[in-house]
């Protein structure tokens, strides 16, 4: 158990509170340090290392860039981060920077060795990139003052920090800004052990008997994700409350997994509404593709950056979908999932989205 465990203590029968213990247990369920955060080892190591050094020659750590699919564990690390350095932790993200002023009034406001945290950098305005090179590389920025041919621009000395960025697509950062992070962590999908490993420590936290079977079913369909994997135990935690009667003891065995899994629609493999609607569409719209990725979109009805980064990694890893120059292709293990069959395509082209 974590410091945190103790917010859980409340009330689930009332609706305010319950919603309310949910958002705690999010937070508490986030690892404090690097030894309790499960997985990723070699990030963990790497990690590891690049703090040790810092503390050692008592400085701020090099920027860090956390790169990888959403629900992985990357606003946990940049907590990790601050809280292994007893450092400050201060949070933004990209969406909220579309200025340079934006950024400004953030940096300047820095504490000496702040840890500044900014959440889906991709999307940060290009001029406050701009800015942001300079920031990182000499813990100062040129303020505009004035416009027009009357403008000067005044340099402001910053604090020393460590900028950790967040990105679940490291490719569409311009060459400069990657350049100046002294460490790249590429985040990878979870096995099954060690989803194992975080549902049996949340399960512990949430008061919930479950079996080790049980443990493994929703460990296999979580797609790889922690997130996933506490939400799915929430769901089960709901049902096995509710089909005990409420009872304390209840215990959540592989038929109440089973059941709780299915009837939220996550299939045997993991796959939710939206990776199945995004493969049917694929094999009975488009005979298994090649399609491109915003013709993908339109025809799932899903913006394309969610399907890229959310959707697609996980269909690639477990062998559904690969990606070739022309567009997104079915694999042969797809068209078994689905039990269909490719010369079947055709003949469903016809069907209206709805059906699928
Ligand atoms: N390695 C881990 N061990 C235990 N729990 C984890 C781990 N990684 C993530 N979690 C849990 O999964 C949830 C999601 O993690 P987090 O918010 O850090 O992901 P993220 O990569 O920042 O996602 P996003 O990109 O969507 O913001 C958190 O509740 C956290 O407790």
């Amino acid at each position: 158990m974590t410091d945190g465990a103790d917010d859980l203590d409340l009330d689930l029968t009332d609706p305010v509170l319950a919603s309310e213990a949910e958002l705690a247990f999010e937070g508490a369920l986030r690892p404090r340090s690097l030894a309790e955060f499960v997985g990723q080892s070699r990030v963990r190591g790497q990690l590891q290392l690049l703090l040790s050094a810092a503390a050692l020659q008592q400085r701020t750590p090099d920027h860090i860039l956390l790169a990888g699919p959403p629900g992985l564990g990357k606003t946990t690390l940049a907590m990790i981060v601050a809280h292994e350095g007893g450092r400050p932790l201060r949070m933004s993200s990209g969406p909220a920077i579309q200025h340079a002023g934006d950024l400004a009034a953030i940096l300047s406001s820095l504490v000496p060795g702040e840890v500044l945290f900014i959440d889906e950098i991709h999307r940060m305005a290009r001029s406050a990139e701009e800015m942001l090179y300079l920031a990182m590389e000499d813990f100062r920025i040129d303020i505009m003052v004035g416009k027009g041919a009357g403008a000067t621009s005044v340099p402001l000395d910053l604090a020393p920090f460590t900028l950790v960025g967040a990105t679940t697509r490291a490719g569409l950062l311009p060459n400069p800004l990657r350049d100046r992070f002294g460490f790249t962590a590429h985040l990878e999908f979870y096995d099954e052990a060690e989803l194992e490993h975080v549902l049996t420590r949340a399960a512990g936290m949430l008061g919930l008997a479950i079996d080790g079977d049980a443990v493994a079913e929703i460990a296999g369909r979580c797609r790889g994700t922690p997130r996933i994997a506490n939400r799915l135990l929430r769901r089960v935690r709901d049902y096995t409350l509710v089909h005990s009667g409420g009872s304390e003891r209840a215990r959540a065995d592989l038929e109440r997994v089973r059941a709780a899994l299915d009837l939220y629609d996550v299939d045997a493999l993991g796959l939710d509404r939206l990776d199945r609607a995004v493969m049917e569409t694929i094999l009975t719209r488009f005979g298994g593709g090649p399609v491109g990725l915003n013709t993908l979109a339109v025809s799932v009805g899903e913006e394309a950056e969610t399907i890229e980064a959310v959707v697609e990694p996980f269909l690639v890893r477990i062998g559904l979908l690969t990606r070739t120059p022309r567009g997104r292709v079915a694999t042969p293990a797809a068209w078994r999932h689905f039990g269909r069959q490719p010369e079947a395509s055709e003949v469903e082209a016809a069907l209206p989205l709805d059906d699928l």
